[in-house]
Formats: C-alpha cells, structure tokens, sequence
C-alpha cells in the first residue's frame, strides 16, 4: 500500500542495499569474464565455433585452445574485437569499475558515468580505425573493429583527415575517461604516482628500522656479554681472595672494572664540634690599628658576637642513613629502567639532609633524555613525593635521581659559621646559605656576587634564608664596616631588625619612599665614585686601604672629631644636605651636571662602610612605581659593585612583571626556593628545576659566574636566635638614624611636586626630550639647547626631569649624561 502511494507521487524508492551488492558482484563477474576473454583471444580458436570459422585463421594440428574462458570466451573475446577493435578492452574495464562503484561506493551509476563510457570506447575504436588506416573492416586485436570503421571511415576520415580525426578523438577519449572516473586524468595519474612513491619510501623505512633494530640488538648482546664478563672475573678474583692459592707467575691479570664500585655516602651528618665558650668566627680587628683608627673611633669597644648566641647543639644527631632502605630503593630505580628497556648500572648512592641522590651509569648508546622522560614511572617505584632528574649530573658522567627523604634534617646557622670556608679571609662578605647534598657547606661572597635575588613561594624558606645571610654579616661586621637599608613593605618581617645599629634609617615600610631611599643609594654610590676619582682608586677596597697622606693638622683635628660614622656623615653633610634638598624639590642630583661638584671642598672620609640593600618583597614596589624602582634597581646593580654597596631582593612572586628582564640581567646571583610552577622556575633561574624542591629550605643556588645550578639545604636560624644577635649588637650601641637622611627619605616619599609643576605642554617637550635623548643614546643640556631649540634655563631644567624619572644617568662633569631608554 504504502509503496503504491510512493510511486503515486512519483516518488523513487531507494534500491535497498543488498540487490547494490548482488549488481556489483555480477557485474565485476562479468567484467572479470570478458577481460579474461579478451586478453586470450585468438582468431585461431574460432576453427571451432561453426558460425564464427569464416573469421578464424589457421591453426596448427594439434595446438590447444588458448582462450581462458574455453569456447564461451572465444565468443566473448571475438564480440568485443569485432565491435570495437583495441578499444574492446574498455568494455570488461568499465564493467569492473561499474560493479565496484556499486558495491563500496553509493551504489548509484550517474548518467555521467554511462555518458564518459559511450563516449570513451566509440572514441576509442575510431581513434585505433584512423590509427591504422585503411577503407575496408580490419577485424584484427589491434585495430578499431566495425565501430571504427564505421565512424572513421565514414564520418571523421573524409571531414577531418587523418591528423584532425586523431586530435578531435584523442580529446573526446580524455574527456570520456574523466567523465567516466570523474578524476582529471593528470591528477589520476599524479594520485597514482605519489601512492607508488610512499609505498617505496614505506618499504625502505621498515628496511631502514630493522637494520637499526638488528644493530641495537647486537649492542645490547655485546653489552650483557661484557656485563657477564665483569662478573664472572669479579666472582673469580673473590673467590681467589677468599681461599689463598700459589700467585701464578708474572703480572696478575686484574677484574675489568668498566664503572667504579657504588658506595653509600652520608652527608646528612654534623662533622662538627660543639665550638668552646666565648668562641667567635671573627674577632674584631685591633683598637688603633694604623689608620682604621678614625672610622672605628666610636665603636672601639664594638664586640662581634659569638656562637653561644645561637642554639647549642641539642646532641641530637640525624638518624643514620639505613644501607639495605637505600640499596632497595636504588635496585628498584634500576630495575623500573630495565622495565622499559634502559640498561643502567647502578652507582654512587649520598643521602644529604633533604634528598638522597641515586647515580646511575647509563649503558653505551644511551640517550639520557629517555631516563629523564620516566620520571613519572620511577616516582611510582619508588613511591617518592618529589622526584628529580639531573640528566646527567653537571661536571659528571652519570645521571642522579634524587628522592626527597622521609626525614629531612636541618642545617643549624652555627655549624655553617664554624665552618673554615667561612672564616676564610678569601670571602670578603660571606654569606652563610646552606650545605649540597654532598655535605659540603655552601658560603657565598656578597662581594662577588655582587647581588643577590632570593624568590620562591609563601612558606618556602626565603625569610629563614634572609635571617641567616644578615646573620652571617652581624657576625663578621660592626656597624662602622657595615650598613643596611632594610625595606620591607610586608611591615611584619623585618621589624626586630629597627634596634640594629648597622641600620642607616629606620626599616622602610612605605613603598612610596622606598625610591627615595634607592635614590639615596644611587646618590652616595656617585658620591663614592667621585672620591675615589680623586683620591685616585679605583674601588671601595683600594680606597679603604689606601696608604694616608701624613697630615699632622688632620690627625690634630681628629683627636677632637666626633664618633666616626657622624664624623663621616659629617663630612658628607653638605651632599646630604643637597641631597634632602632635591629630594623635597624632586629634583634629586639634578645639579651635579651643571655644577662642578665641589669635590675640593668635599671632605674625603677616612673610610667608607659597606652598604647592603635588603628589600624583601620586590612585588609590593612594583606595584606602586615599577619604573622608579626598576630604574634605580638596574643602577645600583650596574655600577655599585667597586662602590662596596651591594643589593639583595626577596620577593615570593616570580612573576616576569616583578623580576623584570632588567633586574635580572643585572643580578646574576639567584636563590630559588620552591615554587609552583616551571615558569616561575624559569623566570628566577631561566631553567626548570625550582619547582621540585621539597620547600622548607630546600633550594637551588646560582652562584656568581656559573651556570651550574648548586642544590643545597638553607641554613636554619629561629627567630629567637635572631632576637638573641640583635639584642647584643643594639646593647653595644644605639641605632644612629641620619636624620637627615630620614627626612630626605620621608619627603621623597610624599613628594609629588615635581609631576603637578608639569603642564601639558611641558609633557609634549619631555616627550621630544626623550625622542632626542635615545636617538642620540647621550643627553646634555646643550644638545637639547641645539636639537631643540630651547634656552638654557628650560633645557637644563628638561635634563633634571629626564633624570628623575630614570630616562638618563647622572651628570659626570662635562661628560654627556648616559642614557637608559636603549
Ligand atoms: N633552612 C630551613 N631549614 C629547616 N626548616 C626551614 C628552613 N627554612 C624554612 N624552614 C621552615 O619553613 C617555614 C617557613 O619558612 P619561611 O618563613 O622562611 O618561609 P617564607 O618563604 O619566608 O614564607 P613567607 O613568604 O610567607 O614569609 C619555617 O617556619 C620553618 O619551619
């Protein structure tokens, strides 16, 4: 009923899917016949087919019948010549791809198709008729049989002649092989080509890889023959030690050892003993030694304090490391490896305080980045909570696994102090960091650093790490040798250091003076380069043992000179003075370029302290005025080195934007606590690493001129110990605030004057200004006068404002100022 209706709206039912098949086969069936047909066949076998012998040709007594499909065949075959001659090999081509576009494809033959193959075999038998030429029916394999005849010899031959019929019917098969595959012949044939070459290139790389897995095979063979070997000889030689036999005659052959026998190192313990009462790591140099004499006038009975400030030793030594725990830990890490096809023997095994280090000898051939990428799978052998992989070790040959410990064991400050690396007169400022995995203590020198970026994330060890390295100066230095300038805008850290009498002003909380105070810094740093320039030295240390000139007068006037540190300040009082002055006008050094400093009035001080910049939390300054801070930051850290002024920066956001490229090219010393991710790895130490350490002081160290990242345990002071030193160093003397320079500070910080003095029009110059100023990569109030064509007055004053917002450096005498903006 329902079909009836469908046909009613002359609707076409779809043929259902299996009769598609049934056409399909028959068809490629039937092709399969006529072209089996047609290639066998032979005139001759038409002798025995009645009705067919007039068209046979002679055949040999006896001679079989060729066509492969018998008597049916022959008929087959003489049809398709007879009709269409060479091209009657079309007819069973199509009929195969006719069957299989029914069978794999939708089943359905487009007029199209019907079209391209009427017009490709017509074309194709009139084609071979003109081909072969001649007026009567060629009946031959080869020629274009009655078809050809017909249409050459009676249409295309007398209207095109010979070269026309070829070229008009050469055209009319192309176009009926298109339409008949519906592929452009051109690109069919390119199809073809291509599938060819990558089934060539297929062959040759399955050829190319067996080779490859043959030769692997037989390196791996020669591997564990060797292996064998070793043993074998090691069994013979124990055995030999074991029961004592006649030594043979001439040299003993000794066992082939092809990597050293493994040991197990435990540098998790102390080495040290408890240091005697009253003992110090640095005893003050002698009151009225030659001619330190007027500097340490004040703090002449200054005492540097000593080891019983700091915990004693609770005797509680680290649990000894357990051998068969870490052989078992080592043999499954081996044996993971194994797993996946990775020889290794097994080496060294050191247990420092946080991590165990596994060394492994990778077989020959080995690439070492394939250890690395299991790190996953040996992290689940071994159950580890952090995994890392040196791949391989730096300066060695083999490749560490390093497991964090189950118990970790901290490095007491004192240990570190009682240290011969750190009494060392080697290090100028030595710093107090940790101990590597080795056991080795790891001091650094500020001096050489010469500063210092220390990052990682909330609750990783920074601030413990801080204590130890301002610790360790407090130990070495008293206030007349040593300065700080602590800034600390989280307020809550560095406050029990405000009684400190190191300290040049009060702990800067306010980030909106900090500039202020670095302006400070970049102001005494070109201070210092101005008296070293003349008194002719060329750094901090040559100045500060410089040989005096002998000056009776001078020596007269110390006898009634104040304490040494306000002597020294007294002496700088005018540049303070001028100092607090700009800094209230905002117009910080601005005079230096046009005045001739008068250095000739200026005292030159006996001596001049270090000065060390601790600023913990970079990311609170940048975000109130990153291009202040970044600019006085990369200044100091350029030129402050010869200067003895030295800048260390916290911070526990490793963000791009707050260690900014600039920072980072001018600090090269890094400290890299754990952190969350690679990235931040990255931007503290430009390498991956940071972010598997296990915290809590566990970090990785960069030290000065090196590429080689040092993995080491913070040294551990607790804030008692801290309270303990800053209380013996501020009983000795009172903290000595420059009040002037506090003031100077205090007035930066709220100073805003200078940007509401600027009109617009004032902006738009600056601009040019600036323009001018990194075209020419040098700035100087006359090049400005010149470039454009402004008076002095308001050049110059162009030149104070490109200073105080960091586009240019201070003014060197006549010298052009240089110029930051690259
Ligand atoms: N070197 C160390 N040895 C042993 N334990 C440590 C060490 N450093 C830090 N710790 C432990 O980690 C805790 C956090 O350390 P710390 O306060 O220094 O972290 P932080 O990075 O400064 O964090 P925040 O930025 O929040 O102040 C400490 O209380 C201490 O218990």
């Amino acid at each position: 009923m329902a079909k009836s209706d469908n046909r009613k709206r002359g609707e076409k039912s779809e043929p259902p899917r299996w009769s598609n098949e049934v056409v399909g086969i028959v068809l490629i069936c039937v092709g399969l016949l006529c072209f089996l047909s047609v290639i066998s066949f032979t005139p001759k076998d038409l002798n025995d087919i009645g009705f067919l012998r007039d068209f046979a040709t002679e055949r040999a007594v006896g001679e079989e019948r060729h066509n492969f499909i018998g008597g049916v065949g022959a008929v087959l075959g003489f049809i398709q010549v007879a009709l269409f001659g060479a091209a009657g090999y079309i007819v069973p081509v199509a009929l195969i791809w006719f069957g299989v576009v029914k069978l794999v494809f939708d089943g359905r033959l487009w007029p199209r198709t019907m079209v391209g193959f009427i017009i490709l075999i017509l074309s194709g038998a009139a084609f071979m008729h003109a081909l072969r030429g001649g007026t009567g029916v060629d009946w031959s394999k080869h020629a274009g049989g009655l078809t050809g005849w017909l249409l050459g010899n009676h249409i295309f031959l007398p209207l095109l002649n010979r070269i026309g019929s070829l070229l008009l019917l050469g055209a009319a098969y192309l176009v009926g092989l298109i339409l008949l595959t519906g592929q452009p012949p051109v690109k069919f044939i390119k199809g073809v080509h291509a599938l060819i070459l990558e089934a060539m290139a297929n062959h040759r790389e399955r050829k190319e890889e067996g080779r490859v897995a043959a030769e692997k095979e037989e390196i791996r063979n020669n591997e564990r023959e060797r292996e064998r070997e070793r043993r074998r000889k090691e069994r013979e030689a124990k055995s030999a030690a074991a029961v004592p036999t006649p030594e043979p005659q001439g040299q003993q052959e000794l066992p082939l050892r092809e990597t050293p026998a493994p040991q197990i190192f435990d540098a998790s313990q102390r080495k040290i003993d408890a240091p005697k009462p009253g003992d110090k790591p640095f005893e003050r140099k002698q009151k009225g030694e030659g001619h330190l004499s007027l500097s340490t006038a004040g703090f002449e009975d200054y005492e540097l304090p000593g080891f019983d400030l700091l915990d004693p030793d609770t005797g509680e030594e680290a649990p000894e490391a357990n051998r068969d725990e870490l052989l078992a830990t080592q043999r499954t890490i081996v044996e993971t490896l194994r797993a996946f096809g990775i020889e290794v023997t097994p080496g060294d095994i050191t247990r420092g305080p946080t991590i165990t280090r596994y060394e492994i000898y990778p077989s020959t051939g080995l690439r070492v980045s394939r250890i690395a990428q299991l790190e996953a799978d040996i992290a689940r052998a071994t159950c580890a909570e952090r995994i890392n992989i040196l791949a391989p070790i730096p300066g060695k040959d083999t490749v560490g696994i390093e497991l964090a410990n189950s118990q970790k064991v901290s490095v007491p400050l004192r240990e570190l102090l009682q240290d011969p690396e750190f009494r060392s007169a080697k290090k100028k400022i030595p710093l107090a960091l940790g101990k590597d995995v080795y056991g080795k203590t790891v001091i650094g020198d500020l001096a050489a650093m010469p500063h210092l970026l220390v990052a990682g994330a909330t609750g990783s060890g920074k601030s413990v790490c801080i204590n130890s390295i301002i610790a360790s100066m407090l130990f070495k230095f008293g206030p007349d040798e040593l300065r700080f300038i602590m800034v600390d805008p989280k307020v809550v850290e560095m406050q029990m250091y405000n009684k400190l009498p190191h300290l040049v002003v009060p702990v800067v909380t306010d980030p909106k003076k900090v500039v202020a105070a670095l302006k400070w810094v970049v102001n005494e740093m070109e201070k210092r380069y101005r008296v070293f320039a003349k008194t002719g030295v060329r750094n901090f240390d040559s100045f500060n043992h410089r040989v005096r000139p002998e000056k009776p007068e001078v020596a007269a006037e110390e006898e009634e000179a104040p304490p040494p540190w306000n002597a020294d300040e007294e002496v700088d009082m005018d540049a303070i003075e001028s100092i607090a002055a700009a800094l209230e006008s905002g117009e910080l050094g601005a005079e230096a370029e046009e005045e001739e400093l008068p250095i000739e009035e200026e005292k030159i001080p006996d001596r001049y302290p270090y000065i060390v910049v601790l600023i913990d939390e970079l990311a609170d300054l940048m975000q109130t005025a990153p291009a202040d801070v970044e600019m006085c930051i990369a200044r100091i850290a350029q030129k402050a080195r010869a200067a003895g002024i030295h800048l260390i920066i916290a911070t526990q956001t490793p963000r791009a934007d707050v260690v900014t490229g600039i920072i980072k090219a001018n600090i090269p010393c890094r400290i890299a606590f754990q952190v969350s991710s690679q990235l931040d790895s990255r931007v503290i130490l430009d390498t991956k690493g940071a972010e598997k350490l296990v915290g809590k002081g566990d970090m990785l160290y960069l030290p000065p001129g090196s590429a080689k990242l040092e993995r080491s345990q913070g040294a551990f002071v607790s804030d008692e110990e801290v309270e303990r030193l800053v209380d013996h160093c501020a009983a000795q003397a009172e903290p000595n605030f420059e009040s002037d320079i506090v003031r100077s500070i205090d007035s930066g910080g709220e100073d805003g004057d200078d940007e509401e003095e600027i009109s617009p029009a004032d902006e738009d110059l600056i601009m040019k200004c600036i323009e001018v100023a990194r075209q020419e990569q040098k700035c100087s109030t006359s090049l400005l006068q010149r470039r454009l064509r402004l008076g002095y007055t308001r050049a110059a004053r162009m030149v104070d404002i490109l200073e105080a917002r960091g586009v240019v450096g201070p003014g060197d005498g006549a010298k052009p100022r240089e110029v930051y903006l690259k």
